[in-house]
């Protein structure tokens, strides 16, 4: 018996499937329905392809293949399993194309929902589409939304074959039919033929009655239940009387004779919603010819068991008028409505891409393995609910796209959009591999390299170079941010000038430690290799146009790598600010980027919030942060250690502003459970292999007890990169669920002012302004704004943190050598403070820190109690061309440091060790005694 499906057909009406999936296909069932319906073909949207894709495991070995042969974007790894679908239908269908001279055969895959509301990335998509499935029975559905229709026409135009989608109006549909008309006639005034384009114009008809139908509802009269279900098919009817004028017309008649196909009207949404109808409803009432009706599979099963066929599409035009206008007396408001459904349409494909995507996105990080840094979190409910909540709203608003768009409406519509030029650096678009891997060569032949930098410009190498280590035979790293002259003086006796590649590491070029100690090493190498040979030992990285670029143009620097003006130094460590230092120690940049690109695939903009590492991870952050739990304390395994000065200066130089903020706690020891209040999230940094079982023992006891932990894993060190990536773009997340900028500093800039200011006063007068302690004894001096009370050492310390209540931090801020006695002496301090007062505690040694957690200390929450720690030097050291010495200007930046503290409402101290060799460990002994009972 002949399919009734097939009488369609001879109505004049295409059957087309509105539906893919692969098991159906692989399974034969597209070929069947060619050959018993009669199906001329084939239509897709992005719900079709996420139930398809996104609900299955049909797909995984192709992904699993392609991700084995070439890492990819999110989108590009869907789009090659829709590709498959597509082109494979295509392959289907084109015995029918070629058949029926390409009149029909078609098979739809529509671009892009997110574009849109985009002409050009509309016109881009349609080409690259058409280009890859490189098949003429190939349509690509674009929206009929206003920015649509000229991508439409500019596709068509271009000889693409288009399926007009999202068209409810009769309108829209008007305007989409005139750029058909209008491509067409371009194509005839470029002697282009235009016999062999095709398309459809895809009105949809149940969406209506949908939105209709509950207004009718809603007025509950006889007279409004008479067009219940009627509105829909009526307006339909009356587009295709449209198609019939223009069909006649001249105009029409003139392209028609130079072999012009129609374009053919395509009854879409024809699935019935409302069981009360006919299941076949939509398909009955609208039967023509030269039109297409694409049904969805249940759809064509009911029509193949009792569909009839009718001319029903030209006939009772009146009625349908009249439908027309009863809806408007009623006021059913179609214009609007059928605006709202499109607005409607874009955001349901909007919502399935999501979905689609982020299933996408899911399984290319389980199939990536260990290729991609791991990520887990244990959450106590009511963060996990708010973090839920945060991932939702970003995506809702689409903020994996806005944030790689640059749209600033995310953060605070401010000038965000111009610093995101860290997003191309993740990708490795701001370095230049060949003139790395040649400066790598170059620098074989020293021994040493010092890299002169503060804050971004020497965090990131130093972390790379403490991490990942030099190469065999390349020289060894040097950071060196910091006035003091301990610190400078330990790094001048480690190297020897002639043998050693000076790296002076500045985005703005103007901040003064790098200027003072570039005169400073300058000398010392010139001296060493004599006047005029010294600038060949140099090397600068800077941003354009900074003084440190003329300076360096001045004394014959080797190279000048030149930084990108749209990413603040905290952002900058995958430009060549991370990988001029890294390639001098021998590392092979381009093969570093194999793996972050890895990551930078993942935190794209087509990764939905909740499958996107870098969005999981700022949600936690932010709504944590929120939520009041604003010390994220990092728990990194042995290897990974020194990671966390590179993290801090990035999350408290874009959070900690305007009272808000995240605090970074790193290096402080694991405790118990009881050490802890509320106000912490613990992110376990690990690298598989490194021993740390206490650790992990401890972290399971926090777990136990509803502490928040992220935990983090590392297959290899080399993946460290990622972690460059992951946490640039959570901390950017974090800064838009807080609610500030995260790429400005505006409280760091106070303390450089008021540290010029002294400095300046010093090289007018040759001293710094006096100052008077409020107590001294043999061991200390204590200074403040505001004197802290009591009669000795122990009892004004004891006192200044007595202020502690939950949720406050303690900063330890010592102007003194970064050396291992010292550092474990501020560990020790910090951990009496701690579990004395269960506060979280931090530390930093300055002017280093400065540039770094500065801004989250003076910026962010009010709620730190801050000792600073100055020291008398045992040696100074003079700065050629300068009077001030390192000392000196060491000091004055402490004391302007503590100043902009205080102004901000910290609470702090200052306690001056008059022994540089004993003082810290008095001062610890000092505070073990005002720390018990
Ligand atoms: O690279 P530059 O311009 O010398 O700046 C160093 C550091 O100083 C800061 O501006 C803060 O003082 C940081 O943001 C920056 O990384
Ligand atoms: O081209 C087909 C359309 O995308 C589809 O018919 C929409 O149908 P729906 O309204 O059932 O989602």
């Amino acid at each position: 018996m002949t399919s009734r499906l097939k009488t369609l057909g001879e109505a004049g009406q295409a059957v087309w499937l509105d539906f893919v999936d692969r098991k159906f296909m692989d399974a034969g069932g597209l070929k069947k329905l060619v050959e018993e319906d009669g199906l001329t073909g084939v239509t897709s949207n992005p719900s079709i392809f996420e139930k398809a894709i996104g609900h299955s495991d049909a797909y995984d070995d192709q992904l699993q293949a392609d991700l084995a042969a070439a890492d990819t974007t999110v989108e590009s790894a869907y789009e090659a399993l829709a590709i498959k679908d597509i082109e494979d239908a295509c392959d289907t269908l084109r015995p029918v194309y070629d058949r029926l001279d390409a009149k029909d055969g078609y098979v739809s895959i529509e671009v892009s929902p997110y574009l849109a509301m985009d002409t050009a990335p509309t016109i881009a998509a349609a080409k690259r589409l058409w280009a890859t499935v490189d098949r003429p029975n190939l349509m690509v559905k674009i929206p009929g939304t206003d920015p649509g229709v000229p991508a439409i026409e500019e596709a068509l135009t271009a000889g693409i074959n288009i399926n007009v989608t999202l068209l409810f109006s009769i309108d829209a549909y008007k305007k989409v039919l005139e750029a058909y008309i209008a491509a067409l006639e371009a194509r005839v005034a470029k002697g282009e033929p235009i016999d062999r384009i095709a398309s459809v114009a895809s009105f949809f008809v149940s969406r209506i009655d949908g939105v209709i139908d509950k207004k009718i509802d809603a007025l509950g009269t006889d007279e409004a239940k008479a067009v219940r279900g009627k509105v829909a098919i009526a307006n339909a009817k009356l587009a295709y009387q449209h198609y019939l004028e223009v069909s006649a017309s001249a105009r029409w008649q003139a392209l028609a004779e130079k072999g012009a196909q129609p374009q053919r009207l395509l009854w879409a949404s024809t699935g019935t919603k409302d069981k009360a109808y006919s299941d076949v409803l939509y398909v009955e009432t609208l039967i023509g010819r030269d039109t297409v009706n694409t049904m969805p599979p249940a759809t064509m099963d009911a029509f193949r068991d009792h569909g009839e066929t009718s001319n029903s599409l030209v006939s009772d035009i009146d009625d349908a008028e009249k439908v027309m206008n009863e809806a408007e007396r009623l006021g059913l408001d179609l214009a609007g409505v059928t605006a709202q459904l499109v607005v409607d349409g874009v955001k349901s494909f909007a919502d399935a891409a999501d979905s689609l995507y982020g299933a996408v996105a899911d399984k290319r990080i389980k199939f990536l393995g260990d290729k991609i840094d791991g990520f887990s979190a244990d959450l106590p409910a009511d963060l996990d609910a708010a973090v839920k909540d945060a991932i939702e709203k970003a995506r809702k608003d689409g903020w994996s796209r806005k944030l790689w768009a640059g749209d600033a409406s995310m953060w605070t519509g401010g000038d965000e959009g111009k610093w995101l030029g860290w997003l191309a650096a993740a990708r490795g678009e701001q370095v230049d591999f060949d003139a790395l891997a040649a400066l790598g060569q170059e620098a074989r032949k020293y021994k040493d390299v010092v890299l002169l930098g503060m804050g971004g410009s020497s965090l990131g190498p130093e972390v790379i170079g403490l991490i990942l280590g030099s190469a065999s035979g390349s020289p060894k790293l040097h950071a060196l941010d910091s006035t003091d002259p301990g610190q400078v003086a330990t790094v001048a006796d480690a190297i020897d000038p002639a043998n050693t590649l000076f790296i002076v590491s500045s985005k703005s070029g103007s901040t003064m430690e790098p200027e003072l100690l570039r005169a400073y090493f300058f000398a010392r190498c010139a001296q060493a290799v004599g006047e005029g040979q010294a600038g060949s030992r140099f090397v600068a990285v800077t941003d354009p146009g900074s003084k440190l670029e003329a300076a360096a143009k001045q004394d014959g620097f080797a190279h000048i790598f030149y930084g990108d003006k749209t990413i603040g130094g905290r952002y900058s460590v995958l430009s060549v600010f991370g990988m001029v230092p890294a390639a001098a120690i021998g590392i092979d940049v381009a093969g570093f980027f194999e793996t972050v690109k890895t990551m930078a695939h993942s935190v794209g903009p087509d990764a939905p919030p909740a499958s996107n590492p870098g969005f999981q991870l700022g949600a936690i952050m932010g709504a944590a942060a929120v939520a009041g739990r604003d010390k994220l304390t990092l728990v990194p395994s042995p290897t990974l250690k020194p990671f966390g000065s590179w993290l801090e200066q990035l999350l408290a130089e874009s959070t900690g502003k305007q009272g808000k903020g995240i605090v970074p706690v790193d290096l402080e020891p694991l405790g118990d459970p009881a050490d802890y209040g509320n106000d912490r999230v613990f992110v376990h940094l690990h690298l598989e292999g490194d021993e740390m079982s206490a650790d992990h023992a401890k972290l399971d006891a926090l777990k136990a007890v509803g502490q928040p932990i992220v935990t983090i894993t590392l297959a290899d060190k080399a993946d460290i990169g990622q972690e460059f990536v992951r946490w640039e773009i959570a901390t950017a997340v974090a800064g838009a669920v807080i609610g500030i900028d995260p790429f400005d500093q505006p409280d760091v800039e106070d303390a450089k002012i008021q540290t010029r200011q002294l400095i300046e006063a010093y090289e007018q007068s040759g001293h710094l302004d006096p100052e008077t302690a409020f107590f001294e004894d043999g061991d200390f001096a204590f200074f403040a704004p505001k004197p802290v009370a009591g009669g000795d050492a122990v009892a004004i310390l004891k006192a200044h943190f007595a202020t502690a209540k939950p949720g406050d931090y303690a900063g330890f801020l010592a102007y003194i050598e970064r050396e291992e006695k010292h550092e474990a002496l501020i560990e020790q301090i910090r951990v009496d403070v701690r579990d004395a007062h269960k506060i979280a505690t931090v530390a930093g040694f300055g002017p280093r820190f400065l540039h770094s957690t500065g801004q989250a200390y003076k910026g962010g929450p009010k709620d730190g109690i801050f000792l600073e720690i100055t020291r008398e030097p045992a040696q100074d050291i003079a700065i050629p061309g300068n009077r001030a010495s390192f000392g000196t200007v060491q000091l004055a930046q402490a004391r302007g440091d503590l100043d902009v503290l205080a102004s901000r409402g910290q609470r702090v101290l200052r306690v001056h060790l008059k022994d540089e060799k004993s003082g810290l460990q008095a001062l610890a002994s000092a505070l073990k005694v005002a720390t018990q009972d």
